[in-house]
């Protein structure tokens, strides 16, 4: 290899905001809008290679990302440090982080912090592709190796409607069909979350199941659980409300559905709740919402108001950042997995990648990607008896199909503003003009 062929130095870097087709999943705060944005980071080389990354794509995110990227040519993929610096240096509008709970990612509260490390995140991953790609080594490796071969999802069930919400287009005009038809069901009662779970293990394999809770009154979602276990004696089960409910409310659900919980997963919103409940829960508690950030350990750790912490790389910073929180975790004897939005096969590959190489890794990740029937890459990444195989390939080993990359991003440009910021209540609009995002406790 020459030497200008290992020149590691940025060149260029492209962001592409798109929008994804999003089935009409539902959660405590609405529904999915029809396409939800995603932003593809490309980072090219002196070498002439390109890296890909991915992260959230709504504006709060774009604004971080654009001076981000304006920073970095002439600097090198392999200065990983410096890129976090870096992140940590943009500006963050005061309007963007009101002490309002995420209207999207259903995260906790929302700080400049967060917004940063989110896009890191999508630069970090494609940093550590082109780094793979010039050494001719796996992402994994760069991570120190990997200690499994195949990372294990679990299906990730959500209560939906078969289609979107027609939407008038134009003022007057008639609604017109919204969104992309797939080829699911409604799943509205446990009758048909258990026919979605099975389709999901006839088809991936998937060995344990998470049903997104929060959507109808606990006894029915307890009743959907109860169909699952009896559907599926012995799997893994998890109910996710995004801390739609009451301590009361969450310690009744426990005291329901102990003996078929893996875990309960935010039942209550905030950590003094999550440390009441799992006092007397009898299950383990799991968070996404409570456990976010370096700041919010401290005090859920020491309280014992979470069991296992359910990592993000796009929450955290990156894949180096989930390694330094799994030791966090491995200190003070919780567990960690992997919690997972709306996402491309970009991210589900990094997930892969970092996931392959922590050790103590005892429970199923989670992973939207079967709900998107839409990806960037020339080859969707395949759920084999619920598991992923970690690439060998140089690093991400996925590669940009850019016909699609240009078909999801003309969807964005030519999108009016409506759904370039992921809104669920807002999307629930459309269908029930009256919905407003339910104050917690909900239930
Ligand atoms: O585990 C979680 O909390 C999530 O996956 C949050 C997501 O926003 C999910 O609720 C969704 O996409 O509706
Ligand atoms: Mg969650």
């Amino acid at each position: 290899m020459s030497t200008r062929v290992k020149d590691l130095t940025i060149t260029g870097v492209h962001l592409t905001p798109v929008l994804v087709a999003d089935p009409p999943l539902l959660n405590t705060q609405g529904v999915h809008q029809p396409y939800t944005p995603r932003l593809i980071v490309q980072i090219e080389t002196a070498g002439g290679v390109t890296g890909v990354g991915e992260t959230y794509g709504d504006t709060k995110y774009l604004d971080l990302a654009r001076p981000l990227a304006a920073a970095l040519p002439g600097t090198s993929v392999s200065d990983l440090n410096g890129l976090a610096l870096r992140a940590g240096q943009v500006a963050v509008a005061e309007e963007r982080v009101e002490d309002g709970v995420d209207v999207g990612g259903l995260r906790g509260t929302q700080t400049a912090g967060k917004l940063r490390l989110s896009v890191l995140s999508g630069f970090e991953v494609a940093c550590l592709d082109a780094l793979g790609q010039t050494l001719g080594l796996p992402v994994h490796a760069l991570l120190g190796g990997q200690v499994r071969e195949r990372v294990e999802y679990s299906a990730y069930l959500f209560y939906r409607w078969a289609d979107h919400p027609a939407r008038a287009c134009r003022p007057g005009a008639a609604p017109e069909p919204a969104g992309e038809p797939d080829e699911w069901q409604a799943a509205l009662d446990p009758a048909g979350i258990v026919a979605q779970a099975r389709r999901f293990v006839d088809e991936y394999g998937f060995g344990s199941f998470k049903l997104k809770g929060g959507v109808f009154p606990p006894e029915e979602e307890i009743a959907a659980v109860r169909a699952l276990a009896d559907a599926f004696p012995g799997r893994p089960l998890r109910l996710d409300p995004n801390g739609a409910w009451s301590v009361e409310t969450s310690l009744h659900v426990a005291n329901e559905l102990r003996d078929v919980l893996e875990y309960l997963e935010d039942p209550a919103s905030g950590t003094r709740a999550m440390a009441r409940i799992a006092a007397h829960a009898g299950v383990p508690l799991a968070t996404n919402m409570c456990v976010t950030t370096l700041e919010e350990i401290p005090e859920a750790f020491t309280s014992g108001a979470v069991q296992v912490v359910l990592s993000d790389h796009h929450y955290w910073g990156g894949l180096r950042a989930t390694r330094e929180l799994a030791a966090i975790c491995r200190t003070f004897g919780v567990a960690l997995s992997m919690h997972s939005n709306t996402h491309l096969g970009i991210s589900l590959a990094a997930m892969t990648h970092v996931a392959a190489t922590v050790p103590d890794l005892d429970h199923a990740c989670d992973s939207h990607y079967p709900w998107q029937t839409e990806d960037v890459l020339t080859e969707r990444l395949v759920f084999r008896d619920g598991c992923v195989d970690v690439s060998d390939a140089p690093g991400l080993g996925v590669q940009l199909d850019h016909d699609r990359l240009a078909a999801l991003h003309e969807r964005w440009l030519a999108d009016d503003g409506t759904l370039r910021d992921r809104d669920d209540a807002a999307a629930m609009r459309v269908a029930d003009p009256e919905w407003v995002t339910p104050s917690v406790p909900r239930w």
